[in-house]
């Protein structure tokens, strides 16, 4: 089973509108609702390709009473721990692109964190491939990620991360298999420069591969044997809110099958995976025929000799 972590779990609105413009009043064309979060999106993909997924996290209040009803309706099993405070929106208003609003979320007290703790520990024996995502909410030290990595790698569970800021870095000294930041969290991380040497200093860090999801430029998968680029098959227009954890749901999907992992296969399946969920207008959400056909197009990346 694929368990994917939540922390900072959300309710998910999404607003489509004709155009965005600062300062101004919108007309919504239309208004999506539905559980989110990183780890939730995750989860759901992995779902809609019929993937064994159990979905954990932090939720609390009204907001994570629709959480947990959201996903009972759509049939994707979930154990949450329990919070006093209540889950956060976030907002996405799409316009032909999107623009995000992420709210910080509820304050989670050291309590709530070790009691969570046990539950992790308890789901970790059952799971083969733990992903960890998002932002942390408040209250929460920036070596929560570190921590689970390890009790999730104790459990003999591989691990992939998708995180920013101190999360991400204290995140890779606890050796995850995939760390996965987009560009800009991995120049936070790594600093600025050419994506593969910045890519080659996270690797250094301790994750045992790296993948940076580049939006419209694609994936860049780094190991230690070699390094493989994939670029969609077009430049898309649509939501790509949602996009980074398509990717996740493919390597998450790679790092269940037993062995060593195919990697120009799974970093074409991922790509194929991130640009039908471009296409499809609410994240978490991946256009399944447009995925079929991006399989054909995209062809698997060959190796470039490591550095
Ligand atoms: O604040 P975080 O956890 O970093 O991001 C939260 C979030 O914006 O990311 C998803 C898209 O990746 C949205 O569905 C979700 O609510």
């Amino acid at each position: 089973m694929i368990l994917t972590v939540t922390l900072n779990a959300a309710l998910d609105v999404t607003y489509e509108v004709d155009g965005l413009v600062p300062n101004s009043s919108h007309r919504v064309r239309a208004v999506h609702q539905r559980a989110g979060g990183k780890g939730v999106n995750v989860a759901r993909v992995l779902a809609s390709l019929d993937a064994e997924v159990l979905v954990t996290g932090l939720i609390g209040g009204g907001a994570g009473a629709e959480i947990a009803e959201d996903l009972s309706r759509a049939g994707i099993p979930a154990r949450f721990g329990a919070i006093e405070g209540t889950s956060r929106r976030t907002v996405t208003v799409v316009s032909g692109d999107a623009t995000v609003f992420n709210e910080p979320g509820p304050a989670v007290t050291a309590e709530e964190w070790r009691r969570f703790r046990g539950l992790f520990r308890e789901l970790c024996r059952d799971a083969r491939v733990v992903v960890l995502s998002g932002s942390l909410p408040p209250g929460l030290a920036p070596d929560a990620y570190a921590e689970l990595t390890e009790d999730a790698r104790t459990e003999g569970a591989r691990v992939l991360l998708d995180a920013d800021h101190e999360a991400l870095r204290l995140g890779l000294a606890a050796r995850p298999d995939i760390a996965k930041p987009n560009a800009a969290e991995l120049a936070r991380a790594a600093g600025p420069g050419p994506v593969e040497e910045a890519a080659r200093r996270l690797l250094a860090a301790g994750p045992a591969a790296v993948v940076v999801s580049r939006g419209p430029d694609g994936l860049l998968g780094v190991t230690p044997d070699g390094s493989w680029a994939v670029r969609p098959p077009r430049r898309l227009s649509g939501n790509p809110t949602g996009a980074g954890d398509a990717v996740a749901a493919a390597l998450a999907r790679a790092l269940h099958s037993p062995g060593p992992l195919d990697w120009p296969g799974a970093l074409a399946d991922a790509a194929a995976m991130s640009a039908a969920a471009v296409l499809s207008p609410v994240a978490g959400d991946i256009d399944p025929s447009a995925y079929r056909a991006f399989l054909q197009e995209i062809a698997c990346p060959s190796p470039q000799p490591p550095r």
